[in-house]
């Protein structure tokens, strides 16, 4: 296991918003976070990187390759985030500063985490757009010079740029078109392939879920209700939230023999 949370609960002054939540995210592995908005899952994924508002205060731990974010100074989980802990947000254009080129954002990435010289760092830059499959040249535009898409691909660029262990990737399509978002989707899952790391995903969309994640949490109001691998709750969800947002999804339904996942019913399971 790689990151873990052991009842971690999240209050602010007037009520609970995270209820002593626990979960494993495994090396390498696709792990989905699914449920309806407002059940908690961003304040969740913040908190992994000890990013809550100050509003809220926090309980329980949360552990990366065993060792407990909570008991680190505040300067060595800057050196956490980014390394070993990287995030992809919704809104990706928040990411961006509007008067400061693409290069001058990667190569801020990397200053802060001590790479030098800048002439290194300018061609890691350029090498990280390549490979997200944007031209080296963006290096010298403005955010508001590239399309969503782009934006976002620079984003998980700069994400990846130093390898982490876990990507957070909290809701990173709702902001595109739906053919943007699939892009970004598939170069995700081609990333993980490459580098390795395991993918937080933080999502709604059971199509996503269905076509990238290996196991899956479902949250509601706060509280995790079922977890397990995909195939299993897809296509027999035991808690009666997860059927319902399952069935409200009705493209998971298809004609004929097919379970949600997609895959084909085993006579006497
Ligand atoms: N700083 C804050 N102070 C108090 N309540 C907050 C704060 N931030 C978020 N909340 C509340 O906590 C709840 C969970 O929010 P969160 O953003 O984690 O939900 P979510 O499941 O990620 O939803 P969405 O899919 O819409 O992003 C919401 O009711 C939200 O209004």
């Amino acid at each position: 296991m790689i990151l873990t949370m052991d009842k971690v609960t999240i209050r602010s002054r007037e009520k609970t918003i995270v209820d002593e939540v626990s979960l494993t995210v495994h090396e390498g592995e696709w792990f989905a976070l699914v449920g309806q908005s407002g059940s908690g899952k961003s304040l969740l994924s913040q908190a992994a990187g000890r990013m809550l508002p100050p509003n809220l205060q926090m309980e329980g731990h949360i552990r990366l390759h065993g060792q407990d974010l909570l008991s680190l100074s505040a300067r060595q989980m800057r050196d956490i985030r980014g390394r070993r802990l990287a995030y992809v947000f919704q809104d990706y254009q928040g990411s961006f500063t509007p008067f400061r080129t693409i290069g001058q954002h990667l190569d801020e990435y990397q200053k802060v985490h001590g790479i030098t010289p800048g002439a290194v760092r300018k061609q890691q830059g350029m090498e990280a757009l390549e490979s997200v499959g944007l031209e080296a040249e963006l290096y010298r535009r403005y955010p508001f010079q590239l399309s969503g898409g782009q934006l976002q691909r620079v984003s998980i660029a700069m994400a990846l740029m130093l390898s982490p262990d876990v990507l957070i990737a909290d809701e990173v399509t709702t902001a595109l078109d739906s053919v943007s978002g699939h892009r970004i989707l598939e170069l995700l899952a081609h990333k993980q392939r490459e580098t390795g790391c395991a993918i937080l995903f933080i999502t709604h969309d059971w199509r996503h879920v269905r076509r990238y994640a290996s196991r899956l949490a479902v949250m509601q109001e706060g509280r995790i209700v079922e977890t397990g691998g995909k195939h299993r709750i897809l296509d027999h969800p035991r808690h009666p939230y997860t059927r319902q947002l399952i069935q409200a999804t009705p493209m998971l339904h298809k004609p004929g023999h097919l379970l949600p996942s997609g895959l084909q019913e085993v006579r006497g399971q």
